[in-house]
């Protein structure tokens, strides 16, 4: 018997796997920057070790503060960043993820040695799933090597917690092939997918991401994929416009008084990135700083306000969405509803713009209108990740990522 990566034999995890129920704290920070959001889950499983239920404790989010969003934002660009500062918030945001812990189990009332394990996703810097050209081992030459980096350093929240911690939940997808994102979609299905009608899970952060759950679907008819920017490109906007005073466009409420310059909207939607065939992921690198600064630099010429300006961009953010669904689902899929979530739903002129463009016949509904809190979902499926990682199975979906195939993703500090 082939027992490579079995880690059964080892006492601790013998004992996991033979708990039916477990407590698992997610920790989740995404690429809007804006902080960290920590669930306490409890997950049933059945005797197989599959999951049967998923329910949400208690969820904390730590805000981030200016100055770490800051330094954030920078280390994400490859103009600002450096070195010595990465390794430095390598392990600096792993402090306030083990802080975010501690709030979190205080809220709770919960004491660190009833829960069994966190599974962390860290803070992505860097997504490069378009290969590049690296030095082949293999002699002279170059060959193409896809990466994606999470910082957070488990170490320090094993340290600080006492909790085993599980990590680097994207890297193994993408040692397969995969785009390493994206990866919550395995969790949409398990929570929001239904036998009588096909539904859409729309992620609106600073990113944007749609896990399509067909009709009575099995795990491997779930696709997904990003579907470009969420909430980036406008908080950018924003943020440079109030010279770092606000951080989002409260409401749309900047948006809805502008107008949308139509050259502006066709030149941003002109972009191969939104004619290429899923599996795609996307993020900061893409449609961060620089393509801020484009924007900028064309409201400038064309002398628009900041209203026009943010309408455009809000425009083509739902736009995106839609012609996602439009292009890539519905031809192949009958979709009842599209639930959203993410804190762009709380941007109204967005939403008003999906419902607008949105087909009719599709509900706009909410996850919270299905129990599962807006800003929980993404730590929640992180809990998950991690556990089923622990149960011994694989908890990633290849034909949302194209990795070759299905892998235990994960990287355990005991
Ligand atoms: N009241 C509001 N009005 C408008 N926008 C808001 C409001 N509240 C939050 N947002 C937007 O939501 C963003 C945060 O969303 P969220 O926390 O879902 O992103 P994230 O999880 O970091 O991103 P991702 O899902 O891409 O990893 C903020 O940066 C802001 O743009
Ligand atoms: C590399 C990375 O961090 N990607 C994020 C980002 O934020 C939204 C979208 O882009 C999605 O692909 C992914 O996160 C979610 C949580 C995921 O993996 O499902």
């Amino acid at each position: 018997m082939d027992t490579r990566g079995d880690i059964s034999s080892y006492p601790m995890w013998a004992k996991y796997r033979s708990k039916r129920e477990h407590l698992v704290i997610g920790l989740m920070s995404g690429t809007s920057l804006d902080g960290t959001d920590a669930a306490l889950v409890h997950i049933q499983t059945d005797e197989s070790g599959a999951m049967q239920r998923l329910d949400l404790i208690d969820f904390v989010c730590t805000p981030y503060t200016n100055e770490l969003r800051e330094k954030l934002i920078r280390l994400c660009s490859p103009e600002t960043a450096r070195v010595d500062e990465l390794t430095t918030a390598h392990f600096g945001v792993s402090e306030w993820y083990a802080q975010s812990v501690q709030e979190l189990l205080q809220s709770a009332g919960v004491s660190s040695s009833q829960v069994d394990v966190i599974s962390m996703h860290g803070q992505t810097i860097w997504h490069a799933p378009v290969p590049s050209a690296f030095p082949s081992p293999l002699g002279t030459g170059s060959m193409k090597v896809s990466s994606t980096l999470q910082i957070g350093e488990c170490a320090v929240v094993r340290e600080r917690t006492g909790l085993p911690v599980i990590g680097n939940l994207r890297a193994r997808d993408m040692a397969a092939g995969g785009e390493g994102a994206p990866l919550t979609p395995y969790a949409d299905a398990l929570m929001f997918r239904s036998v009588t009608e096909g539904r859409l899970v729309q992620n609106i952060g600073g990113i944007g991401n749609v896990t399509v759950l067909p009709s009575g679907s099995s795990e491997t008819e779930v696709s997904a994929f990003d579907t470009g920017p969420g909430n980036m490109v406008i908080d950018a906007l924003v943020r440079h416009a109030t010279e770092g005073k606000q951080h989002y466009d409260p409401n749309g409420s900047i948006a809805a008084k502008g107008t949308v310059h139509p050259e502006l909207a066709a030149y941003c939607l002109n972009d191969e990135y939104f004619r290429r065939q899923p599996p795609k992921s996307t993020g900061r690198e893409v449609y961060g700083a620089d393509y801020a600064k484009r924007l900028m630099e064309f409201a400038a010429l064309h002398d628009l306000s900041l209203e026009d300006l943010l309408a455009s961009a809000t425009w083509f953010t739902a736009e995106t969405i839609v012609r996602a669904v439009e292009d890539f689902v519905l031809p192949k899929t009958s979709i009842s509803a599209m639930l959203t979530c993410g804190g762009g739903t709380s941007n109204d002129t967005l939403m008003k713009m999906i419902r607008l463009r949105l087909p009719e016949s599709i509900r706009l509904e909410r996850i919270a209108d299905y129990g599962v809190p807006d800003d929980a979902r993404e730590a929640m499926g992180f809990a998950l990740l991690g556990h089923e990682a622990l149960m011994g199975r694989t908890n990633t979906l290849p034909r949302v990522t194209g990795a070759a195939h299905a892998v235990i993703s994960g990287h355990l500090t005991l």
